[in-house]
């Protein structure tokens, strides 16, 4: 099997505005080639895309988006952006299911799933969120958490898309889970992948996600199964950015 290009994607979350868009073009000079090697992504707020899409113009770097619809047609649903618009305004890859959606926003995983399809008939890759509560941790449930939360939030068909292991407890802060931990769940999610996919399971990238920054990234990156990294703060600035891709065996 060929072997899986990583992906190090960052969301940006609702945190970076029009004045941050200048970091994209400061990341793809401090890279320079790595982009080549690894597939590197922002994930701004939906109405930069198009601005980040220009940032980008003519280099390897992707742009994404952080949510959308789960109603493919274009329909009356005020207020709400489809995967086919994002695709239009710029948008390669989209972030579905992320916890905040989860918790904040109630989202479920049927809709989460139903989002990931509608990503796919836009032909957008998504990445698909997964991930469990510090509570669910300490009552040894993580497996049956995170095996349920990929069954129900992934779809039928599992050419082009991406899981991210996001443990709940992670984000945000600064614990992460232990290099052998993250092993395990990454196991897990290609065992859970396998049951419905066999062989092609192979293929899709798991990325990590959760406090992941400049100093922990080669460690996170050495765990077997590891093919990547969702990021969150240390996205928005160039500098940390780059520096947790070039932390990637492949980049340097
Ligand atoms: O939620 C995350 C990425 O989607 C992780 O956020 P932090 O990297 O800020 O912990």
């Amino acid at each position: 099997m060929a072997a899986r290009k990583p992906l190090i994607a960052g969301n940006w979350k609702m945190f970076g505005r029009s004045a941050d868009l200048g970091e994209i073009a400061a990341l793809a000079e401090t890279i320079g080639p790595a982009s080549g090697v690894v597939d590197v992504l922002i994930c701004p707020t939906a109405t930069y895309i198009a601005a980040a899409a220009e940032q980008v113009r003519g280099k390897t770097i992707l742009i994404g988006a952080q949510d959308c619809s789960a109603i493919a047609d274009d329909s009356a649903r005020t207020g709400e952006i489809s995967a086919a618009m994002l695709a239009d305004a710029g948008a390669r890859c989209i972030i579905v299911g992320h916890s905040e959606r989860r918790t904040l926003h109630g989202e479920t995983s049927d809709l989460v799933r139903r989002k990931a399809e509608a990503a796919l008939a836009a032909g957008v890759t998504p990445i698909i969120c997964v991930g469990e509560t510090q509570a669910e941790r300490e009552a040894g449930r993580v497996a049956e958490i995170v095996g349920l939360q990929v069954r129900e939030s992934v779809p039928e068909q599992g050419a082009n898309i991406v899981v991210a292991y996001e443990p709940v407890w992670a984000i945000g802060g600064t614990r992460t889970p232990t290099l052998p931990e993250i092993a395990e769940v990454h196991t897990l999610i290609r065992r859970v992948l396998a049951e419905r996919f066999g062989d092609q399971a192979n293929a899709i990238r798991i990325l990590y996600g959760g406090s992941v920054g400049p100093k922990n990234a080669a460690e996170i990156f050495s765990v077997e199964g590891v093919d990547g990294a969702l990021v969150g703060r240390a996205s928005l600035k160039a500098a940390d950015f780059a520096a947790i891709i070039l932390a990637h065996p492949a980049a340097s």
